[in-house]
C-alpha cells in the first residue's frame, strides 16, 4: 500500500488573507516612517542653539533616537532618510528652517549621515537583529541604544566630517562637540521615558526590526 504525501491545502481565502496581511503590513510601515519623519521635522521647529564651530544644538536628535527605538533599525533609518530626502529637495525641515542641497556641503553633513547610522544602531540594540524577534524594549536597552547610537555613532560620523569641512583639527573639533553632550544626554533620558511610556500604552506602535 502506498501512502500519499500530505500537502497543506491552500485555499483562495487563505491566499487572500496573506495578501491582505502583507498589504496592511506595508501600509503600516509607510505610515510609521512618515509619522517619525514628521516628528523629526516638528522637533526642528523648536529652533537651534548656535555653537561656535557652526553645528547647531538641536532637538531633532531626540526624534532620531525615538525613530530607532520605536520603529527598529530599518524603519527608523527609513524615517531619517525620508527627512533627509525632504531636506535635499529643498524643504526647510531642519532646525532653524534650513533645507536644500547646500546643507550636505556644510559642517553638519557628517552628523546628518550619522543620524541614519545612529537610528540603525539604536534599533538593533533595542529591537535585536532578527526580523521575527518580538520587540520588547527595556530601560537598559533603550538607554544603552540611545547613548551608543544616538551619541557615539552620530559623533563618530559628525566630528571627522566637521573637521574636514571647517579645516579645524580633529581634537579641536571633538572639544567643540562637548557642547552637545549635556543636551544629548537629556535627550537620551527623554527618549527612554517616551519609548517606555509608548510601549506600555500602545505596543502596536512598535515596528518589526
Ligand atoms: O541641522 C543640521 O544641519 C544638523 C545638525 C546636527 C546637530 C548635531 S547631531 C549631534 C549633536 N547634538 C546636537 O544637538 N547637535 C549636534
Amino acid at each position: 500500500m502506498t501512502s500519499t504525501p500530505q500537502v497543506p491545502e491552500t485555499t483562495a481565502d487563505s491566499t487572500a488573507d496573506t495578501t491582505a496581511d502583507a498589504t496592511a503590513g506595508a501600509g503600516r510601515a509607510v505610515a510609521q516612517v512618515a509619522v517619525f519623519a514628521a516628528l523629526i521635522a516638528a522637533l526642528g521647529l523648536m529652533g537651534t542653539i548656535p555653537v561656535p564651530g557652526l553645528v547647531p544644538i538641536t532637538a531633532q536628535t531626540l526624534g532620531v533616537m525615538l525613530a530607532g527605538a520605536v520603529l527598529g533599525p530599518w524603519r527608523g533609518a527609513g524615517a531619517v532618510m525620508l527627512l533627509l530626502g525632504l531636506v535635499a529637495v529643498g524643504l526647510p525641515v531642519l532646525s532653524g528652517g534650513r533645507g536644500g542641497l547646500g546643507v550636505f556641503l556644510g559642517p553638519s553633513v557628517g552628523y546628518l549621515i550619522g543620524w541614519i547610522a545612529g537610528a540603525i544602531v539604536i534599533g538593533l540594540i533595542v529591537h535585536g537583529a532578527r526580523r521575527s524577534s518580538a520587540v520588547r524594549p527595556t530601560w537598559l536597552t533603550t538607554i544603552v541604544g540611545c547613548v551608543v547610537g544616538g551619541i557615539l555613532v552620530i559623533y563618530a560620523f559628525g566630528i571627522p566630517a566637521q573637521a574636514l569641512v571647517t579645516g579645524l583639527g580633529m581634537w579641536e573639533t571633538a572639544l567643540t562637540s562637548l557642547a552637545f553632550l549635556p543636551g544629548d544626554l537629556i535627550k537620551v533620558v527623554l527618549a527612554a521615558v517616551v519609548t517606555m511610556a509608548l510601549w506600555r500604552a500602545y505596543p502596536r506602535a512598535f515596528g518589526r526590526a
